[in-house]
């Protein structure tokens, strides 16, 4: 797969605060690619380097290999921040305007507003749209040159559920049109369910990165108990594919390395003469784990 944007030990300072420090990855062709992190983790500054409008202290980007220049930014579509549309014109009208400052041709126009869904509501003024519709315009604004990457910061925020799931869907509809997707997150499931690729960002370093499967999957814990725990604990020290394990009270809470199941604990304890008196599996929540990601 290409290299859409590879960043090499890029870094921004503020005074003595390194808001972005020695970050390096790389984002293939055609994925959605999540920058998650809490508030403050310097997801905005890594987004506003590369899209050139915050100078990095020190490191480098490029864009399809090459520096930015006028004909990089022209294939990179952003949302940083919600445009100024004008409330009293239309959402067609706005983008007229829009497609002008660009210079870009008014082809786009239509098909733009019917890929976000805004189709049948092209003559409806600014002032009109629910914030979700405000959302979906801003992104069809940012897409009307017929970008390959398009780049959003938190493109879901302050949109009640039913905005949310309006624009996590079109962001799967434009990716599944081969467009490389960027994005800003400081929530776990927003990143789990849109992309396929997450780097996670704790002050301004990079804690993990790869695809999403691997690095938010979710784990199983399972809870056991026996009549009596010593020899369970002596025998979970030995089988091999116990990820970990602690007492809690009168019961165990572990978790199996991949590709092993209760079945398998309970068929080895049972071999060894322990009957267990409970097996019980939870998922460990989402949060829990994002949590445990970003622990200091
Ligand atoms: N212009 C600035 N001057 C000084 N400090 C800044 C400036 N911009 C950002 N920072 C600081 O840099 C750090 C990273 O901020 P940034 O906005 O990149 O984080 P973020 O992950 O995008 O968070 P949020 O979701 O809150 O925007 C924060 O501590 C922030 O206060």
């Amino acid at each position: 797969m290409a290299i859409v944007l590879s960043i090499d030990n890029l870094s921004k300072k503020y005074g003595s605060l390194k808001a972005v420090d020695n970050l390096s990855l790389q984002v293939e062709e055609g994925s959605i690619y999540g920058l998650l992190g809490p508030n403050g983790s310097g997801k905005t500054t890594t987004l506003g380097m590369v899209l050139d409008v915050i100078r990095p202290s020190s490191g480098s980007f490029s864009w399809f290999g090459d520096g930015i220049s006028k004909a990089t930014k022209h294939r990179v579509g952003a949302i940083l921040e919600t445009p100024n549309f004008y409330p009293y014109l239309t959402a067609k009208r706005n983008l007229q305007v829009i497609a002008d400052n660009k210079g870009a041709n008014h082809d786009n126009i239509d098909k733009m507003l019917d890929l976000v869904g805004l189709g049948t509501r092209s003559h409806t003024t600014y002032k009109g749209y629910s914030l979700g519709m405000k959302q979906r315009l801003a992104l069809a604004a940012a897409m009307l040159n017929d970008p390959e990457v398009l780049v959003l910061d938190e493109p879901t925020n302050g949109l009640d559920p039913q905005g949310i799931a309006e624009v996590r869907d079109l962001i799967l509809r434009i990716a599944s049109q081969g467009k490389t997707i960027i994005l800003a997150s400081h929530l776990l499931d927003e990143v789990e369910k849109v992309c396929t690729h997450v780097a996670v960002l704790r002050s301004g370093k990079l804690v993990t990165n790869g695809p999403v499967g691997n690095i938010v999957a979710a784990k199983e814990q399972l809870i056991i108990s026996a009549e009596e725990l010593a020899p369970v604990l002596q025998l979970l020290e030995r089988l091999p594919y116990i990820a970990q394990f602690a007492q809690e009270k009168d019961y165990i809470i572990l978790t199996l390395q991949e590709g092993y199941s209760s079945i398998d604990l309970n068929r080895d304890m049972f071999a060894q003469g322990i009957v267990l008196s409970q097996i019980v599996t939870r998922r460990k929540s989402l949060e829990k784990q994002f949590l445990e990601i970003i622990k200091p």
